[in-house]
């Protein structure tokens, strides 16, 4: 029996459902620790021999292109491999973490992963205008294609309200891609994912019990093609809240801020930290209260905390 390939299209545990290329879905299984395989995955597995039910067995994951993960004190989680976008969706309410937007935003651009930002529920006037005010810094970041040009897609939306016009101006940012949405609870995931996918919820329904023998639990990632020729993907993945970076090291930091990075070439010492040195042409752009920036207080202090926190000793 020779193997065939797949993609990984929802995960639970060590087992994991594969898509052939023409569209069959089974269940299947790592051969061995180098053979675990994430959402999002290209794999090659083996069909059971006859008589021997029909869940497969995952020979050799194929070279990703690039893995998203979070990693803390204990614990690496990838969420999906092979992404070409991340959707950050966040809301009017409940009010999002600035930081937490900052983390996934700084995973992705680690793994050079574009990420994409929404701010979802305008419908909530007052509330909308505070959240969008907040999102300032994040809609005027400056971008490398020159003056004027903006690093970071900023989408207001109103799923609830108004899917359709949702619905068109999202799937101009994701045609053709692979896009993993995040986002915290509350902020209208599910949302976004049935309106673009009608019948995911079945479909992850179905998924999470097969994967789990009929239990009733939900799968943690799952990919799901919006359209018919499968070439836009949406991936469904938990664990926003507690975004651990880990796996960077703190000057991995400024490169992966794109307003800080901007200004760290300028500094007086080539391994400045921009912390405390003399000449540091970060601090330079840091706004006070008495004097406008080009790096927000906020973002500063971000990155001040993630610099301590990358730089404390591991705890094993
Ligand atoms: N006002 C308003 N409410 C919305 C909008 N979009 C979603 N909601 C509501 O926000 C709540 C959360 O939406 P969900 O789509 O369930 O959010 P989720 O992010 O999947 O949340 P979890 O299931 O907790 O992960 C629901 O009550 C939605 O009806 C919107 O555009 N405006
Ligand atoms: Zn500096």
């Amino acid at each position: 029996m020779s193997a065939r390939e797949g993609l990984v299209v929802a995960s639970h545990g060590r087992h994991c459902v594969v898509e052939t290329p023409d569209g069959e879905r089974r269940i299947c299984h790592p051969r061995g620790k180098k053979s675990q395989a994430v959402v999002g995955d290209q794999v090659r597995w083996l069909a059971p021999p006859p008589g021997q039910g029909d869940e497969g067995t995952i020979e050799k994951v194929l070279p990703r292109r690039n893995l998203f993960y979070r990693q803390d004190e204990i614990r690496t989680k990838s969420f999906a491999a092979n992404l070409d976008q991340v959707l950050i969706l966040i809301a009017a309410e409940p009010v999002f973490s600035e930081s937490q937007l900052a983390r996934a935003l700084i995973a992705a651009e680690a793994e050079g992963i574009t990420p994409l930002i929404a701010l979802n529920k305008s419908d909530l006037v007052e509330p909308f205008a505070r959240a969008w005010e907040r999102l300032l810094p994040y809609r005027h970041m400056a971008g490398k294609a020159g003056p004027g040009s903006h690093h970071y897609n900023v989408l207001p939306l109103s799923l609830a309200q108004s899917g359709e016009a949702d619905r068109a101006a999202l799937l101009q940012h994701l045609q053709g891609k692979a896009t993993l949405v995040l986002g915290p609870s509350g902020a209208g995931k599910s949302t976004l994912i049935n309106l673009l996918v009608p019948g995911a919820s079945v479909l992850t329904g179905e998924i999470s019990q097969a994967l789990n023998s009929g239990k009733h639990t939900t799968t943690s990632t799952a990919w799901y093609w919006v359209d018919q020729a499968r070439t836009t993907a949406l991936i469904d993945s938990p664990g926003f809240q507690e975004f651990g970076l880990r796996h960077l090291a703190p000057t991995d930091l400024a490169r992966c801020m794109p307003d800080i990075g901007a200004h760290a070439n300028a500094c007086k010492f080539y391994n400045c930290t921009h912390l405390h040195e003399p000449g540091c042409a970060v601090q330079l752009q840091v706004e006070s209260d008495s004097r406008p920036g080009t790096i927000s207080a906020n973002r500063y202090k971000i990155y001040k905390e993630l610099f301590a926190e990358l730089s404390e000793a591991p705890r094993y």
